[in-house]
């Protein structure tokens, strides 16, 4: 089942789902508006011939931290990586699902390309997978309300939450625009 607004609050309250910061008009009615973040990896295109998600390519992607004040240019058909402001937790028990705005659909944004799910456990910024579908170039402005996030309850709490030992995990704790990790069995 969705969260409600009335069923985010709570879970807010209660600490069961972090998000940080958090201000009080970013809850919307069935979501939680989050915020773009200033700092961001573009793929090396000059230097790599290929992507191969099997092998370690250490330099595929460059970090970019656009000064207060800026904007990051994403061109069209650009893809580059992004981050939420924001931390987000949640408990065993609530899955969360990154969605995008209406707004910045209809100007041809796009803010994940495939990986919407956020799992059970989960603790860290998100990672954005930015790409621009339009004509334009978008400016994009560290601080903009990118996306929004949408909670359902499990019909169990999950046995294993992301991050439990075994798990693989990558991505447990990550801060800022983080590159993929080399894909194992
Ligand atoms: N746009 C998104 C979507 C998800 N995540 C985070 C929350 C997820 O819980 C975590 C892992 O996502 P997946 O399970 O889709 O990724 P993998 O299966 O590839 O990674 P792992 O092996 O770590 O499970 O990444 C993110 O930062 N940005």
């Amino acid at each position: 089942m969705v969260l409600s607004d009335r069923d985010i609050k709570r879970e807010l309250e209660a600490g069961r789902i972090v998000i940080e910061p958090l201000k009080p008009q970013d809850v919307q009615p069935a979501s939680v508006d989050v915020r773009l973040g200033a700092n961001f990896r573009v793929f090396r295109n000059s230097e790599h011939t290929f992507i191969d998600p099997s092998i370690d390519q250490p330099n595929l992607t460059e970090e970019i931290e656009v000064p207060e004040g800026g904007a990051f240019i994403l061109h069209p058909g650009q893809f580059a990586l992004g981050t939420t402001v924001e931390r987000i937790g949640l408990p065993d028990d609530v899955l969360g699902k990154l969605e995008g705005k209406s707004t910045l659909g209809r100007l041809g944004l796009m803010i994940h390309s495939t990986a919407g799910y956020v799992d059970p456990g989960w603790d860290g910024e998100l990672t954005l997978e930015l790409s621009n579908v339009a004509t334009l170039p978008i400016m994009l402005r560290p601080g903009m309300r990118i996306g929004q996030l949408s909670f359902e309850r499990m019909s169990s709490p999950v046995e294993r939450p992301y991050g439990s030992a075994g798990l693989g995990s990558h991505y447990q704790g990550q801060r800022g625009a983080t590159a993929s990790h080399v894909l194992t069995d």
